[in-house]
C-alpha cells in the first residue's frame, strides 16, 4: 500500500458551480479507484479560476452596493476551500457508498507559511479568473490600474497575483491526525490560504494566490507520502509541446526534468510549475516518485498505464 498526494487541476474543476460537481463526481470514481488498489489518498486541488471569480465577484458587487465589502485574496481562497471541498466531499461519498467502501471524507480548511519577504511579492507570476482577449484586458486595466494582466500558456490573458513559495502547512498536526483515523483528507485547497507568522507567532493572510503544485508537493512531504500524482487535462507530460515534432513522455529521471526545464520544454503558470514540484517532491526523500497524468487515467498512471512518472 503507498499513501498519495493527488493534485487536482484548478481549470479541470470547470466554470460553475453545477459543471464541478459534475466534472468531481465523474473523476470520483478514479478517486476511488486508487483506494480499491490498497492506497490512501489525500487531495488538493486548484483554485485559479475559482479564487479569481470570487474576488472579482465581490469587487462588483461592492461597486454596486455600499451593503457589500470587497473580500481580499486569503479569505477568497478560504471561500474556495470551502465550496470546491463541499463538492469533493458529496462526490466522493457518493461514490465510496455506491461501492460500498467505509471510508470517511473531511476537508480541512488549510493555512500555509510563506515568507514574508518571499520576492513573488514584488513578482506576480500565478495566473487567476478567467481568460481575456487583449482588447477586453485594456479596458479592465483603467477600472483596475494596480492589476497586473499576462499572457498565459497561449490560452489568453489572464490576472496575475504573487504567489510565494510554501514553507510550511500550519494544519499538520490535523491533517495527520485525521489520516491515522483513516479519513480521506482533502487539503491545501487552491496551495492553501497564504499567510506569514508575526513577532507574536500569530498568522495574517497575506493577497497572494499560492501554487497548489507546490503545496501539494510540500504537502506529500508532510505526510511522508510515496507518491504524488498531479492530475490536469493531459494524459503525458510533453516535449516540443504543441509542435509537429511533439513527443509524450512516459517517464524522465529528475536530471533529464531539470534539463527540460532549462531548455524551457514546459509553459511558466501551467506544466512548469507542475514538473518543478514533481522533481522538488522526488528530491525530498528516497524511494518518492511523482506522476503527472490526467484525472480520467490516475488508476492506469498507478499500474504504469498512462501519465509521465518522475523518478529519482
Ligand atoms: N510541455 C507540456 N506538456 C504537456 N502539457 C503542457 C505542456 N506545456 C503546457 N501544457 C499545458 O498545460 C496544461 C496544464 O496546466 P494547467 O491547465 O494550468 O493546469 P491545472 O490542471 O493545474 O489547472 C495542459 O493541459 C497543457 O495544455
Ligand atoms: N492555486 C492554484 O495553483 O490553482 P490552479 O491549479 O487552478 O492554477
Amino acid at each position: 500500500m503507498s499513501r498519495i498526494v493527488i493534485a487536482l487541476g484548478g481549470n479541470a474543476l470547470g466554470n460553475n458551480a453545477e459543471e464541478q460537481q459534475r466534472k468531481i463526481d465523474e473523476a470520483a470514481p478514479s478517486l476511488i479507484g486508487l483506494i480499491k488498489q490498497g492506497h490512501e489518498i489525500i487531495v488538493s486541488h486548484g483554485n485559479g479560476p475559482q479564487v479569481g471569480m470570487i474576488n472579482l465577484a465581490f469587487d462588483a458587487a461592492s461597486q454596486q452596493s455600499d451593503k457589500i465589502a470587497k473580500m481580499e485574496l486569503p479569505e477568497c481562497t478560504a471561500m474556495s476551500q470551502g465550496y470546491i471541498g463541499y463538492h469533493l466531499q458529496k462526490g466522493i461519498l457518493k461514490e465510496l457508498k455506491r461501492v460500498g467502501m467505509p471510508w470517511h471524507v473531511a476537508t480541512v480548511v488549510t493555512q500555509v507559511e510563506v515568507g514574508e519577504h518571499d520576492p513573488a511579492f514584488s513578482n506576480p507570476t500565478k495566473p487567476i479568473g478567467a481568460f481575456y482577449d487583449e482588447e477586453t484586458v485594456q479596458s479592465l486595466k483603467k477600472e483596475k490600474p494596480d492589476a497586473v494582466f499576462a499572457e498565459d500558456a497561449g490560452r489568453g490573458w489572464r490576472r496575475m497575483v504573487a504567489s510565494p513559495k510554501p514553507m510550511e502547512i500550519v494544519e499538520r498536526d490535523s491533517i495527520l491526525n485525521l489520516l491515522d483515523h483513516e479519513f480521506i483528507v482533502i487539503a491545501c485547497g487552491g496551495g492553501g490560504i497564504p499567510v506569514v507568522k508575526d513577532a507574536k507567532g500569530n498568522y495574517n493572510g497575506v493577497p497572494a494566490v499560492i501554487d497548489k503544485d507546490f503545496a501539494s508537493a510540500k504537502l506529500a512531504e508532510t505526510v511522508g507520502a510515496q507518491y504524488l500524482f498531479i492530475l490536469t487535462a493531459v494524459d503525458k507530460v510533453a516535449i516540443n509541446f504543441g509542435k509537429a515534432n511533439q513527443q509524450n513522455l512516459d517517464e524522465m529521471t529528475v536530471e533529464q526534468a531539470e534539463k527540460y526545464c532549462e531548455e524551457g520544454q514546459f509553459a511558466k503558470g501551467s506544466m512548469l510549475p507542475k514538473v518543478q514540484a514533481a522533481i522538488q517532491f522526488v528530491k525530498s526523500g528516497e524511494n518518492r516518485r511523482a506522476v503527472i497524468a490526467s484525472l480520467e487515467k490516475a488508476p492506469m498512471a498507478m499500474k504504469g498505464e498512462s501519465g509521465t512518472l518522475i523518478h529519482a
